[in-house]
């Protein structure tokens, strides 16, 4: 097919006299972008897309748990087969709710065509989180076209509509007829709609609008109805379930096979120009006849097992959706070719096999009330000492897997460096400084520029060569000095030998005592002294940093062991922790009315230093202790990535508390 604008195929300019431009043997595969991956309509497409030889990437959100099932078919771990070519399906980290990760992420990937599936997508959801759902599903979209027209190349872009849009307008509903919403949800999408149109007119963005009426598969939510109905139906048929509890049956809806639909999706991104296009099957059946198809096939009646619960009828209903497709079908040549019966007995004969599979479990003796395990423990209880050993773990199969595997281990790392770095008797800040060395982490002007700022990148000191960490504490001329003045010029030779960092680190934890301490002393003299130079001021002469460097490194053990650290009111009063551990305090906050929270924490030190701190935002939160737990999570992440062993949890969440000692949880804390 032809592209008018933004295209993926290159101009290959020719003027009829030129020489032939060298082509090569097989186009450059199209690159797509989808966000929204994980879901039922991101999967089917990522298929479609791979079969059509795209390289297609994936954005999802960053969050506690994956949920990239429906992908698991195709997603391959590009760790698991490192020496492979660039695999043809990819994830990325990014955010609708962050403008800055979306541009970031179009930057790396470079796409040729966008497509924007994700939303807070359940009507009846959105009446519950309405900022939320605003957010995701609009803002969301006018943040991702807006990085879209800032791109370096053109991008072809589709934002996935709903038939939710027209709401209470009568059918037969089209592209001309008008939207009128009746939830968040819908209002939401259609912000999101306008926001297309308006990219397009304003800026010659090829973009596109796809209405699209209902579409089910048997990889739909199993909260949308015809889900719930056929797990009902599979479970009813194999004795696992007798009722099933449902809303306003006589809502009607046209019901197509999502399959069908994401080709209707590709297909406007390939036209001459951008459009908007109502995808319907042009057959509408109500949630009762829904019911007795998908009973009826299973030889069951569906007046046994339904009730009706008023909780399941939404403040406003959409009554009556049936969609014309007449343009979709004229123009991109599209038409289903999965018909109702057919759509509800693939689904059916899906959620029969599934609950087979279930009832196997059950009869093996896996028959009981749901309940939250800890998966890391035989007996399923959670304690924080397994939590901390988990995710050490995780780190340091990450850390193999960043160098290569287990064979090219960094000199002198046995993975206890950290620990032993954290036991040094030096100040708290000293500590954290040699952390920061190990992990790139200061702020070096090289570093800052890679972030994205555009700064003089020349060493502050002399002025000279880019200041990196190597040249900062190794190469710089003015630092090679210092190292001659205090006899430690072998000891600089030992260090450049080493391939990065953290193994620069892991030599000075190794070295004699006395070699060691004048090291670090060194090493954060010259750091305070490079930092008043990086703001401007006088370097300091070579003996002045020899000099500040003595206290540091002759810097007695800072214990404390004859302080009282206990105060006499534990309630009232933080508590020192001892002096070979440091002490967490987290906290979470939870809003009943947004389902928003918060999560924050703060590690101490036993002379009440902070040591790290952290904090954010959670979207969706059910209830309190999930904020609470959210925290707690958090920095045991933190504090385990900063390698610290020996730590105290403090958290005035008692139910918390007891969830942790005991491994139980109190169920209706959340009202649910
Ligand atoms: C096109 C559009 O399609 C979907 O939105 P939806 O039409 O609201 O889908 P649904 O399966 O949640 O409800 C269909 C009808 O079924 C009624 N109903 C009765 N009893 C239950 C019940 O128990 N659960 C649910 N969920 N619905 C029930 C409910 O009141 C409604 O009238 C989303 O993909 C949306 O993102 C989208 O864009």
């Amino acid at each position: 097919m032809a592209h008018s604008n933004g295209g993926a195929t290159n101009a290959a300019g020719s003027d009829g006299e030129a020489a032939p431009v060298p082509r090569p043997l097989t186009p450059p595969r199209k690159v797509a972008l989808i966000t929204g991956i994980t879901g039922q309509d991101g999967s089917y497409l990522t298929e479609l897309l791979l079969s059509k030889g795209y390289e297609v990437h994936g954005l999802i959100r960053r969050s506690s748990n994956f949920n990239t099932q429906r992908l698991d078919h195709i997603y391959h771990d590009p760790h698991a087969v490192p020496s492979s070519p660039r695999p043809p399906m990819r994830l990325h980290y990014a955010d609708l709710s962050d403008s800055s990760s979306l541009r970031r992420a179009l930057d790396a990937i470079s796409p040729d065509e966008v497509y924007n599936l994700a939303a807070q997508s359940h009507v009846a959801v959105s009446f519950e989180i309405p900022d939320y759902t605003a957010d995701v599903t609009a803002t969301g979209a006018l943040r991702l076209l807006e990085a879209v027209r800032l791109a370096r190349r053109p991008i072809r872009y589709y934002q996935a509509g709903s038939s939710e849009m027209f709401g209470s307008t009568p059918p037969p509903q089209s592209e001309d007829t008008p939207f009128h919403p009746r939830s968040p949800y819908a209002a939401a999408k259609v912000a999101a709609h306008w926001y297309t149109v308006n990219y397009r007119e304003a800026y010659g963005l090829f973009a596109c609008n796809g209405v699209l009426f209902n579409h089910e598969s048997p990889r739909r939510g199993e909260n949308f109805v015809t889900r719930k109905i056929t797990r009902a139906v599979g479970r009813i048929k194999v004795g696992l379930q007798t009722k099933v509890f449902l809303g306003n049956l006589s809502a009607a809806r046209d019901w197509g096979f999502a399959g069908d639909y994401v080709e209707a999706m590709w297909l406007m991104l390939q036209q001459d120009q951008p459009g908007d296009y109502v995808v319907a099957t042009e057959e509408s059946h109500t949630v009762e006849e829904f019911l007795q198809a998908a009973f009826g096939y299973a030889g069951l009646n569906w007046k046994d097992h339904v009730v009706i619960d008023k909780k399941y009828f939404r403040p406003a209903e959409v009554d009556s959706l049936k969609g014309d497709s007449t343009k979709a079908r004229r123009e991109l040549k599209w038409k289903p070719k999965v018909g109702f019966q057919q759509l509800v007995e693939m689904m059916v004969d899906h959620d029969i096999e599934l609950a087979k599979k279930e009832k196997v479990l059950v009869d093996a003796g896996y028959r009981r009330e749901d309940t939250l395990a800890w998966h890391f423990d035989s007996k399923g209880l959670f304690s924080v000492k397994s939590m901390y050993h988990v995710l050490e773990d995780k780190s340091e199969r990450d850390q193999k897997k960043q160098i290569g595997g287990s064979s090219k281990q960094m000199e002198g790392e046995t993975g206890s460096e950290w620990k032993k770095l954290w036991r040094l008797k030096y100040q708290p800040k000293i500590k954290q400084f040699l952390w920061r060395l190990a992990k790139n982490s200061l702020p070096w002007r090289l570093s800052i520029q890679r972030r994205g700022m555009q700064i003089d990148t020349r060493c502050p000191v002399c002025w000279r060569l880019d200041e990196d960490g190597g040249h900062c504490f190794l190469k710089c001329k003015r630092v090679k000095q210092c190292w001659r003045a205090m006899g430690l010029e072998q000891v600089r030779e030992k260090l450049l030998r080493a391939s990065n960092a953290r193994e620069m680190i892991c030599m000075i934890l190794n070295l004699p005592s006395d070699a060691q301490g004048k090291t670090v002393g060194l090493l954060w003299a010259w750091w305070e002294a490079r930092n008043k130079a990086n703001v401007g001021e006088d370097m300091k002469r070579t003996e002045n940093i020899v000099h500040r460097a003595v206290p540091i490194m002759a810097d007695p053990p800072t214990t404390n062991e004859n302080k009282e650290t206990i105060a006499p009111d534990r309630h009232r009063h933080w508590v020192k922790p001892p002096p070979d551990k440091l002490k967490i305090n987290c906290d979470g906050a939870f809003a009943k009315e947004s389902k928003q929270g918060a999560w924050g924490f703060v590690i101490r030190d036993h002379e009440g230093n902070g040591v790290l701190a952290g904090a954010g935002k959670l979207q969706e939160v059910p209830n309190a202790m999930c904020a609470e737990g959210y925290a707690c999570l958090a920095a045991l992440e933190a504090a385990m990535n900063a390698g610290m062993a020996h730590i105290i949890l403090e958290t005035d969440s008692l139910c918390l508390v007891s969830a942790l000692k005991t491994g139980s949880y109190d169920y209706s804390i959340g009202g649910e």
